[in-house]
């Protein structure tokens, strides 16, 4: 045992045992070398100006030459003429004067004092700089641009890095930078754009959408995404699940599909079967329903008479057709179920909890190719609530209990990539969070809010005892 104070030997030294050891050796770069590489740096950045900032550097350049040629005068009258100018475009065609010069003023403006400034602090700190060599490796802003409601930073990754390791730091990212929040999109090999809203664009709600000129069932208008487009939702050929704890908007979501298909409803093409357990949601505009149940075993007689009519319908197919194309002899069929766990999971009678189970996972297996779609509200997502989630390929995320239950509804890492519908304000009904198709990123959307009073125009423009066409409304 080594005494108290007697000489250590630094354990980095070789011991004689280890015989001669290699090092690197440490080479003094020369002088002329580092001043050349500062002399290419300059070099490059005065030569890619010009293309980096071309509207800054014409500026400069031209005020300089009316300053060189014509002196001071000649400055003030460039400068008032472009004032002029700048002013009469703003006047006669705003939106243009927006996107040409407000927006790209803003980026500018966003790129050097919010993500240029903050950059290497907020990377660093939530852990994606890279160190090599006991050198620091960041990724780089390419180019930073404004959109009406986010700003979009175009970044190049570190080599050996992912677009994972930036989706699994969104919230450090939007806090980092102030926004309310941060999307991932891959751009390609080792390029990402990260998207920061600068506003909320869905805090106002949506009023109803007007009706489609032509009903698409593959892509139904029902409310807004973030980004200001429409939300389309997909009925014909899938089945979709909406699940939210109470007073999220499930509603509202059901409404705006049903109101988005009431023209192929009044044609024939389309039908709308109904399961109101609750006897709130739905029955309010139960004429434009082709059946409606709002009892335990009412809704299982119409969920089974759903499933035999797809199986003649199967039958029929069989051989001769693979895909199903709306008409007033085979309609598009869409079962509506308002909080589908009381018929699964919550009705006292377990026959009844067992046949819709069954009745809703035959449908939902083998009715996307026959025209049989299956819309069902949820507000607990648990397994043992609900086991026959992942028979819905699509799902909206409105306002959650708990975390956990984002990724059991948008899929693994949905969370991760900012899908955080547990934060979403209760304030803000009917927005939530879904994954469009062909892509892992979640949009945030917010469903247009479909009111009693609209529901009542509906009833009478498109009910049983409207004129064919719809009444005008
Ligand atoms: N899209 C929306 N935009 C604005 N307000 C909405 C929207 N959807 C719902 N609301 C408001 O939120 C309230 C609750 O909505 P809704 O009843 O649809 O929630 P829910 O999720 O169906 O709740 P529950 O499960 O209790 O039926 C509505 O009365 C309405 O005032």
């Amino acid at each position: 045992m080594a005494k108290i104070g007697a000489a250590q030997t630094p354990p980095t030294l070789p011991t004689p045992a280890q015989g001669v050891r290699w090092t690197t050796p440490i080479v003094e770069t020369p002088g002329i070398v580092v001043l050349g590489s500062w002399i290419w740096r300059l070099v490059r950045f005065l030569v890619t100006l010009p293309f980096r900032f071309p509207v800054l550097v014409a500026t400069v350049t031209v005020s300089f030459a009316a300053w060189w040629w014509l002196g001071w005068p000649g400055l003030a009258g460039l400068w008032a003429t472009a004032s002029v100018a700048s002013l009469v475009w703003w006047r006669t065609s705003p939106d243009s004067y927006r996107t040409w010069v407000t927006l790209r003023l803003l980026a500018w403006w966003r790129h050097v004092f919010v993500y240029r400034r903050h950059w290497q602090p907020v990377l660093v700190i939530s852990g994606l700089a890279e160190s090599y060599q006991e050198r620091r490796y960041l990724p780089r802003i390419r180019r930073v641009t404004c959109s009406e409601w986010a700003d979009r930073v175009r970044v190049a990754l570190v080599a050996g890095t992912s677009p994972a390791d930036f989706e699994t730091r969104v919230a450090e990212l939007a806090h980092g930078f102030g926004a309310p929040s941060c999307r991932v999109e891959v751009e390609g090999p080792r390029k990402i754009t990260l998207e920061f809203p600068r506003r909320d664009t869905l805090a106002e709600p949506l009023p109803a959408l007007d009706l489609p000129d032509r009903v698409d069932l593959a892509a139904l208008p029902v409310g807004a995404c973030e980004d200001g487009s429409a939300w389309r939702l997909r009925l014909h050929g899938t089945h979709v699940l909406v699940a939210g704890v109470t007073g999220s908007g499930k509603g509202s979501v059901i409404w705006s599909a049903v109101r988005a298909m009431l023209p192929a409803i009044d044609s024939g093409t389309a039908q709308v079967w109904a399961i109101d357990p609750k006897r709130m949601e739905l029955s309010y505009g139960r004429t434009l329903f082709a059946q409606y149940a709002d009892t335990g075993e009412a809704a299982v007689a119409v969920l089974e008479t759903a499933v035999e009519r797809m199986q003649d319908r199967a039958e029929r197919y069989a051989g001769k057709q693979r895909s199903h194309t709306p008409t007033v002899d085979d309609p598009f069929v869409l079962v509506v179920l308002d909080e589908v766990a009381f018929l699964t999971a919550y009705h006292p009678d377990r026959d009844i909890r067992k046949r819709s189970e069954n009745a809703i996972a035959t449908l939902t297996s083998q009715g996307r190719s026959v025209g049989f779609a299956v819309l069902a509200a949820l507000q607990d997502p648990r397994k043992e609530v609900m086991n026959l989630r992942n028979l819905f390929p699509d799902k909206v995320a409105l306002r959650l209990d708990e975390a956990s239950q984002v990724d059991m509804i948008l899929g693994e890492g949905s969370r991760d990539r900012g899908a955080n519908a547990h934060l979403i304000d209760p304030t803000l009904p009917g927005v939530g969070y879904v994954r469009m198709e062909g892509s892992p990123a979640p949009v945030r959307v917010r469903a247009a809010y479909v009111s009693d009073d609209d529901i009542t125009t509906m009833t009478d423009a498109y009910g049983p005892d409207s004129p064919p066409g719809g009444a005008e409304w």
